[in-house]
């Protein structure tokens, strides 16, 4: 990796700093003077991505067939150094019979840095002390929330106005924005839709107003000149929204916002609503799904869709089912679960990303998120404009029936993740946008609590969670089967595959979705103890029958040893269960506690734990509190020369590492996990308690490598130590360029 050179200037409130930012070197898969491997044919222009250079087209099929990084969004965020037409002359002198070579000496002549049109801003008006710190009461736990609350000065971002590509000057993939804002990191270098949804509410805890607002006011923009805010900052999002959180973060900022959440709210309506018969009640609803109009490969992830859908082991696709497969791909980013067992056409075997089903399906949190934008709406315009409030009433009400009809399983109280509009792939002839009422035989369900947490999140609490305590309990019952089975956090789903949506990745955002939905659980349902499992069975015996749609003995195994699984059912099966609580479950609070604060408190120290130990693990100190690990600890991460890493997503099956899977390796940096991990912070400081983390050591082979950790668990609850796990960090340490 090269690095460019830091210039640093000061203004009244910033120190602007531009250094440090990386710049992949090109490294070719083949010899420089091999001849690059034949390419299938270009797919059709996309109007809406005019650039020849980084939207579908001759260059960019061709610098990918190169494969010269080891991630696609490498290229695509790469500014040129010539105008786009010089830049378009060099590549036609090279296009036919091109060789490795020429492609590397291509990209190193014509393009920069990838991001170096954003410049890191140092906050210089951070304020070490928030309040929210007086919430915290143990000094490790509030250690690293200062710590964390610090690592927002890495993550501010400006478009930098000198490197900019204006005019004829040269091309970039980026939407300049006008207004500070935080980035994800790693290599989501430009700012997102629904991070920043997380991103904010730890900017708020820091007392980051102006940033807060400075976010905001970006999508505000993005509103005004697109019509609706695109899943990132890059012109290859522009054919994509991501779950539509806006509404529900504006209010400080109402006068600018109330017109354009009405725009946004009028974007989903024409562009993504459909019109479907319940076959439960034979009603027509209108109800929304992802749905992206799309023909050709990500430019972001060009290689990997181009091979999903020209791979020779798979049955050769014609263009027509070519193009449905690269909008399915486009419409699960859109979801922001890119990608999920959930998406997948059960019909087929859903094993590949080719069964992916995604716009036939009833997405109940993008319903859910719309109904609560609708009721936010209602309510912002408080008696100012009867009509406006009145059809943002009638919306949100026959989106609520929409929902309890078509994704709610009153008998197995849950939500149905995913409602198929068709069963098989006749989707393939069907036109888009939907305009007809299409049947809904039900897909198989898959179970996700997020989902459920998501309902309630908005406000729609079927009549079945409302009915008991005991009924409320049951629809939260597998947060305590989580606590009680696994060492890790809450996952995605129980389905373990290796897409990054899925078992065993646990996601911030979702943390923070069923923290709420607990937290707002009406009192009458919410008080009582947690229930106690029968006599000789796991708490798995507490789940509503059928709830999760699998066997106790298809759940995820959690591993003990190298070889070794807890036991699949009965009491030893809860590997994570002490005496009155879980291990790295926080400390019971001395007033009366009612089962669902019993169990948002073990999530919230289960989150907390996932974090810290995973950025202790990697190098993270706090001083004269949290010593850094010696250095044949950080050895068996591959940390020595790290600093703790904030990873995207962790794994429920043990508390110090990052998730897995996915078309990327895992990023580190990283906005919505501090976002979450700030609220959490301030919302459960006062029964969070410093986990105990395993040790890295235990389990050190004398070779070097390591075969699990533990330690410190009152239970055996000791977790295998995959080299995934190592592999992850060192290729997560390469890639977070903020670290
Ligand atoms: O480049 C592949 C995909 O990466 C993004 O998705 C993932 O990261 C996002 C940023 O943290 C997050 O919002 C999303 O939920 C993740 O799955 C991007 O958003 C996708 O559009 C992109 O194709």
């Amino acid at each position: 990796q090269n690095t460019t050179t830091a210039t640093t200037s000061t203004t009244s409130s910033t120190t602007i700093t531009t250094e440090d930012i990386p710049t992949a070197t090109p490294s070719p898969t083949g010899a420089l003077t091999d001849l690059l491997p034949s390419q299938a044919a270009l797919p059709p222009k996309q109007a809406w991505c005019p650039s020849e250079i980084f939207c579908a087209g001759e260059l960019l099929q061709t610098v990918n067939i190169a494969h010269l990084y080891p991630d696609d969004k490498t290229f695509a965020d790469k500014p040129t150094t010539k105008s786009a037409q010089e830049v378009l002359n060099a590549f036609r002198n090279i296009s036919s019979g091109t060789t490795y070579g020429q492609v590397v000496e291509f990209l190193q002549e014509d393009f920069t840095g990838e991001g170096q049109e954003l410049e890191p801003l140092t906050l210089a008006n951070l304020n070490p002390e928030p309040a929210f710190l007086k919430n915290v009461t143990n000094p490790v736990v509030k250690g690293f929330a200062q710590a964390v609350h610090g690592i927002w000065t890495q993550l501010i971002r400006g478009t930098n106005s000198t490197s900019l590509c204006s005019g004829s000057k040269c091309e970039s993939s980026l939407i300049p924005l006008n207004h500070t804002f935080v980035v994800p990191g790693g290599r989501f270098r430009e700012q997102y839709y629904w991070d920043s949804f997380w991103i904010v509410e730890g900017l708020l805890e820091s007392e980051l107003y102006d940033i807060a607002n400075a976010t905001l006011q970006n999508f505000m923009d993005e509103l005004n000149t697109f019509g609706f805010i695109p899943n990132g900052g890059r012109i290859y999002y522009l054919n994509r929204s991501q779950p539509p959180l806006f509404i529900q973060v504006h209010r400080s900022i109402l006068t600018r916002a109330l017109p354009l959440a009405e725009k946004e709210l009028t974007w989903w309506d024409t562009n993504r609503s459909v019109s479907v018969k319940s076959p439960f009640t034979n009603q027509t609803h209108k109800v929304y799904h992802y749905s992206v109009t799309n023909s050709a490969p990500r430019p972001e992830s060009y290689l990997t869709d181009y091979t999903t859908a020209n791979d020779p082991a798979l049955p050769t696709l014609n263009d027509t089912a070519k193009a449905a497969l690269y909008a399915e791909l486009a419409s699960g980013a859109e979801s922001g679960w890119d990608y999920t067992t959930r998406w997948f056409s059960h019909q087929a075997d859903g094993t590949s990303l080719r069964d992916l089903n995604v716009r036939n399906t009833i997405a109940v949190d993008l319903n859910s998120i719309l109904y609560a934008s609708h009721i936010a709406l209602r309510d912002l315009y408080n008696n100012t404009n009867p009509s406006r409030q009145s059809a943002h009433t009638t919306a949100a009400n026959a989106l609520r029936e929409a929902i309890l009809d078509l994704n709610w399983d009153s008998a197995k109280v849950r939500t149905i993740a995913s409602v198929s509009l068709v069963w098989d792939l006749t989707w393939l002839a069907l036109s888009s946008p939907f305009t007809t009422s299409i049947s809904l035989p039900i897909s198989e369900t898959i179970y996700s609590l997020p989902l459920l947490s998501t309902l309630t999140w908005s406000g729609i609490y079927p009549k079945e969670v409302l009915a008991s305590k005991e009924s409320a309990f049951g629809a939260f019952s597998s947060i305590h089967l989580v606590m009680n089975r696994y060492n890790g956090t809450f996952p995605a789903t129980f389905i373990e595959t290796h897409l990054q949506w899925d078992a065993p990745n646990a996601w911030p955002p979702h943390q923070y979705i069923a923290l709420q939905a607990l937290r707002h659980l009406p009192a009458n349902v919410s008080s009582g103890a947690l229930p106690t499992r029968p006599e000789g069975k796991s708490t798995f015996a507490l789940l509503p029958a059928g709830q999760l749609g699998l066997e106790e003995a298809k759940l995820p195994g959690q591993p003990l040893t190298a070889d070794r699984n807890a036991t699949t059912s009965g009491p030893d099966a809860d590997v994570s269960l002490l005496s009155g609580s879980v291990f790295n479950g926080g400390n019971a609070s001395t007033t009366e506690e009612g089962w669902a604060a019993a169990l948002g408190r073990q999530l919230a120290n289960r989150y907390y734990a996932s974090t810290l130990c995973s950025w202790h693990a990697t190098g993270g100190s706090i001083q004269d509190i949290l010593p850094r690990l010696s250095d044949a600890e950080l050895n068996v991460t591959q940390s020595t020369s790290s600093f703790g890493h904030m990873f995207e997503k962790f794994s429920n099956l043990d508390i110090d590492s990052a998730g897995r899977g996915g078309e990327y390796v895992v990023q580190a940096g990283f906005g919505w996990t501090n976002g979450v991990l700030l609220w959490v912070a301030s919302n459960y400081g006062n029964v969070l308690a410093a986990p105990q983390c395993p040790n890295l050591l235990e389990g050190v082979t004398a070779g070097g490598s390591n075969t699990k950790t533990g330690g410190g668990s009152e239970n055996d609850a000791m977790v295998v130590r995959t080299p995934a796990f190592a592999v992850s960090i060192v290729l997560a340490g390469m890639l977070s360029l903020l670290y």
